[in-house]
Formats: C-alpha cells, structure tokens, sequence
C-alpha cells in the first residue's frame, strides 16, 4: 500500500505508546523507509541516550534532540518515530507541524507502566516511583501531543498488527496538503 504524496508520516506519543514498535510495521507496510529519533540521536552521539543523559544532563539532550528533529522532518518518504519528550519545545511542535502528518499514539498510565517496566533505557524513569513519574509526565504532555496531532489513535486494546491495521486507512484518508 502507498499513500498519494511523500509527506513524513510522525508518529508521537509518551515513552511506551509504541512508536518504534507500530511505526516499524507501518513503514514496511506503506514500503517506506523508517528513522527513529532517538536511534538518529545514538548514531550522532555515538553513545546510548542514558550516558547522553549522564553527560549532559536534559538539557543537553534536548539541544540535541531538537537538532535531529530538524534534520528528520526534512526528510520526505519517511516515517518518523519521534522520541517521548519531542514535543515539550515550542520550536519542535511548530517544526512537527508544518512538516508531516502526525499521528498520536495514546495509551493510559496502566498500560504505559506495564510496556516500559522492564526497561532500564529510559533516565526520566529512573525514579523511585516510575509509575508516578509517568502520570505526571503524561498530565504535562497530553496537551502539546493533542497540539501537534493529526491523527489521535488509542492502543491500549489493540495489539500491535491491528494498530497498525487501524492507521492506514486513516493516512489515507487524511487530507492535510503542505
Ligand atoms: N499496542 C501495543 N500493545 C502491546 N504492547 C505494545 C503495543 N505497542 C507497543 N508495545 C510494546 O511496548 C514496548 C514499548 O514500545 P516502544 O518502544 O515502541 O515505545 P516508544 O513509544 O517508542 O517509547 P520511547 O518513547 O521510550 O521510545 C515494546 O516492548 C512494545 O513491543
Ligand atoms: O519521554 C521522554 O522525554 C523520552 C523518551 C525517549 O523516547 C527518549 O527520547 C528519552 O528517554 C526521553
Ligand atoms: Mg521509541
């Protein structure tokens, strides 16, 4: 299946949501070409994004990140999936914008915990209480994903393929022309 232009197709959504899970099967599916930011991000640094961290604090991070999202949503033909805290920079949301389609991929705290629990590649959930942390950062971001989406899709039922199966058709029907 392919879509009738080349615009990037961007996938947010809090760390957990599947954005490199769903958006993997959704470039093989439109036969597309997939970048993951945070993977764009390790292969500049040449490290994993906890020493990033480590190093440079958030801060750093971000300066990075934004850089690489500049550079990714240039790119036409591509998905893109973006990294958790993508959208926390005005300058990124309007970069987001005015670049693809942007598809929010949604999923409460329960199922968010239970997808990122047994994964220690994430600083901003080394916290004594990462369930806590989540909700939190969910409360804080939920605004600026709905700002910037396109497309809002709920996962928490559905596994994997059927998510998939569910945004094609909404890509396709989706008329925003840039
Ligand atoms: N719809 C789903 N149902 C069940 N499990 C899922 C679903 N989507 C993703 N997962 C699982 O949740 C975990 C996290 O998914 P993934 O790494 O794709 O999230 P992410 O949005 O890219 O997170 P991050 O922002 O931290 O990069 C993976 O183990 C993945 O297989
Ligand atoms: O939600 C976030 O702020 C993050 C999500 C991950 O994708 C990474 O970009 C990093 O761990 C920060
Ligand atoms: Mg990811």
């Amino acid at each position: 299946m392919s879509l009738p232009h080349d615009l990037p197709i961007i996938l947010v959504g809090m760390m957990g949501a599947g954005k490199t899970t769903i958006g993997r099967g959704l470039a093989r599916a439109l036969g597309r070409e997939f970048l993951d930011l945070d993977h764009e991000l390790e292969a500049r640094c040449g490290v994993r994004i906890p020493t990033i961290f480590e190093i440079e604090g958030e801060t750093g991070f971000r300066k990075r990140e934004s850089a690489a999202l500049a550079a990714c949503v240039a790119r036409r033909g591509i998905v893109l999936a973006t990294g958790g805290g993508a959208v926390l920079a005005e300058a990124n949301r309007q970069a987001l914008k005015t670049s693809g389609i942007i598809v929010y991929l949604r999923a409460n705290v329960d199922e968010l915990y239970r997808r990122t629990c047994r994964d220690r590649n994430r600083p901003l959930l080394a916290t004594p209480n990462p369930r806590a942390t989540l909700a939190s950062l969910l409360t804080q971001r939920e605004p600026l994903y709905q700002e910037v989406a396109d497309l809002i899709v709920e996962t928490g039922a559905m596994p994997v393929p059927t998510v998939v199966k569910t945004i094609l058709p909404l890509l396709q029907d989706c008329e925003k022309r840039l």
